[in-house]
C-alpha cells in the first residue's frame, strides 16, 4: 500500500551547511496496517512524514502509494493522489473562524461537492468521531481531544486510503490520548484505512501499532513487529525507548539490598511472551525444584493483544540447583538471563 524506497532528504543542499535529515529510508506499510515511526527530537520523523505526502520533496528515492510513485507524478496527478492521503497534525491545524462543521466541510467545498452532499458527509463524519452535537461549536469551545477528533474527521473527508498522523496525541493528556488512539484503531478497523504515524511516545506504539521503525540520525536503526521490538529490542536506542514504558530496570535501592546480602549472582530476569506468560512457570519451579523464588520487580503488559511479562526474581537455594532451574526455564521457551551490575 505504501512503500518508501531509498528516501534521502537534504536541506539547504546549495548552501554551506546542508543537513542530511533522512538517509536511505526503506519502509513498507501493508494495507490496513498501523505502522509507527518512533524517534527522539531531531531524528527526522517530521521530515519523513512530510516526504510521504510530498510536502517536502525527497532529494532521492521513491514514495509508492497504491503502486504509484508520487515523486514521478506531474503536479495535477499529484494533487489527485494527495487527496487519498489524509493528514492529522499535533496542533490540530483547525481554522479558528470556522465551526467544527465548517472545518470538516473545507476539503469537500474545495472539491466542489454540492451543499446536500457536504451536509450528509460532514454529519456522518462528525457522528463517527462522536461529535455530531458539536457541529456548531468553534475550535476555541472544544477541548484538545475534541479538536483532534475534528482534525481526524477532516482528514477522512476525502475518503483517503492512507492516514498520516504527525504526533497526533503529543498535545493531549493520557486519558484523551487513549480515546484518540481508540478512534484511530476504529478508523483502521471500520474503514480499512492504512495508518502511518510518527511519535516520540512509546505507549502510542505499544497501544495501536502493528509494526514499528525506530529512527535515529535520519536512519531506520531497527524495525519489525511491535511485539518483537518490545520483547527483544536489539539497539541501545530501541532498548531505551522500550524502557520508557516497561520501566524494567531494577530500582537502585533494591539492587543495593541485594548486593549487601551478597546474593546478586542468583538474581535473574525472566521474559515471558504470549502463551508462556499464562503458564504458571514460577509455581512449577517452586514445586519441581528445591529452590525458593522471590519476585523482586516486574511488569506484565499487553502488546498487540499478547501478554508480555518482564520480571526479576531471586532464586534462593544451592547454586547447582539454581543452574538446573535456569536450564529448565530455558527449555520452556522463555528467556532468562542474569541481571547485570547496573540492574538491567
Ligand atoms: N527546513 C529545514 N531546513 C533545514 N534543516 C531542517 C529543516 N527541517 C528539519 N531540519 C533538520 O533536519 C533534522 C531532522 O528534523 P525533523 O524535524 O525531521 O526531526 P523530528 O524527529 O521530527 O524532530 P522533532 O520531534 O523535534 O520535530 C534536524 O537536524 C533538523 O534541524
Amino acid at each position: 500500500m505504501l512503500r518508501l524506497e531509498g528516501i534521502r532528504k537534504l536541506y539547504g543542499e546549495d548552501g554551506d551547511n546542508p543537513v542530511e535529515a533522512l538517509k536511505n529510508i526503506n519502509l513498507e506499510v501493508k494495507r490496513g496496517e498501523i505502522y509507527g515511526v518512533v524517534g527522539y527530537s531531531g531524528a527526522g520523523k517530521s521530515s519523513l512524514i512530510r516526504c510521504v505526502n510530498l510536502l517536502e520533496k525527497p532529494t532521492a528515492g521513491r514514495v509508492i502509494v497504491n503502486g504509484k510513485d508520487l515523486t514521478k507524478l506531474p503536479a495535477k496527478d499529484l494533487r489527485t493522489e494527495r487527496k487519498k492521503i489524509g493528514m492529522v497534525f499535533q496542533q490540530f491545524n483547525l481554522l479558528h473562524s470556522k465551526t467544527a462543521f465548517g472545518n470538516v466541510a473545507m476539503p469537500l467545498i474545495l472539491e466542489g461537492y454540492s451543499k446536500e452532499a457536504i451536509h450528509d458527509k460532514v454529519m456522518k463524519l462528525l457522528s463517527f468521531v462522536g461529535l455530531a452535537d458539536k457541529a456548531d461549536h468553534y475550535p476555541e469551545q472544544l477541548s484538545g481531544g475534541q479538536k483532534q477528533r475534528i482534525g481526524i474527521a477532516r482528514a477522512l473527508a476525502t475518503d483517503p486510503h492512507v492516514l498520516l498522523c504527525d504526533e497526533a496525541t503529543s498535545a493531549l493528556d493520557p486519558d484523551t490520548t487513549n480515546a484518540v488512539l481508540d478512534l484511530l484503531k476504529q478508523v483502521r478497523d471500520e474503514m480499512g484505512i492504512t495508518i502511518l504515524l510518527i511519535t516520540h511516545e512509546m505507549n502510542v506504539i505499544r497501544d495501536i501499532c502493528d509494526k514499528v521503525a525506530v529512527i535515529d540520525g535520519g536512519m531506520i536503526v531497527e524495525q519489525g513487529t511491535t511485539i518483537n521490538l518490545f520483547t527483544s529490542p536489539q539497539t541501545d536506542i530501541a532498548k531505551s525507548f522500550v524502557r520508557t514504558v516497561l520501566n524494567d530496570a531494577l530500582p537502585e535501592a533494591t539492587w543495593k539490598n541485594i548486593l549487601e546480602k551478597g546474593s546478586s549472582n542468583s538474581v535473574y530476569r525472566i521474559l515471558y511472551k504470549g502463551e508462556s506468560a499464562n503458564s504458571p512457570l514460577l509455581s512449577n519451579i517452586a514445586k519441581k525444584f528445591s529452590v525458593d523464588v522471590n519476585v523482586i520487580h516486574g511488569t506484565i503488559t499487553t502488546i498487540q493483544g499478547q501478554p508480555f511479562g518482564n520480571i526479576i526474581i531471586e532464586f534462593i537455594g544451592d547454586s547447582r540447583e539454581v543452574n538446573i532451574v535456569v536450564k529448565y526455564v530455558q527449555e520452556q521457551n522463555t528467556t532468562i538471563r542474569e541481571v547485570a551490575a547496573d540492574g538491567i
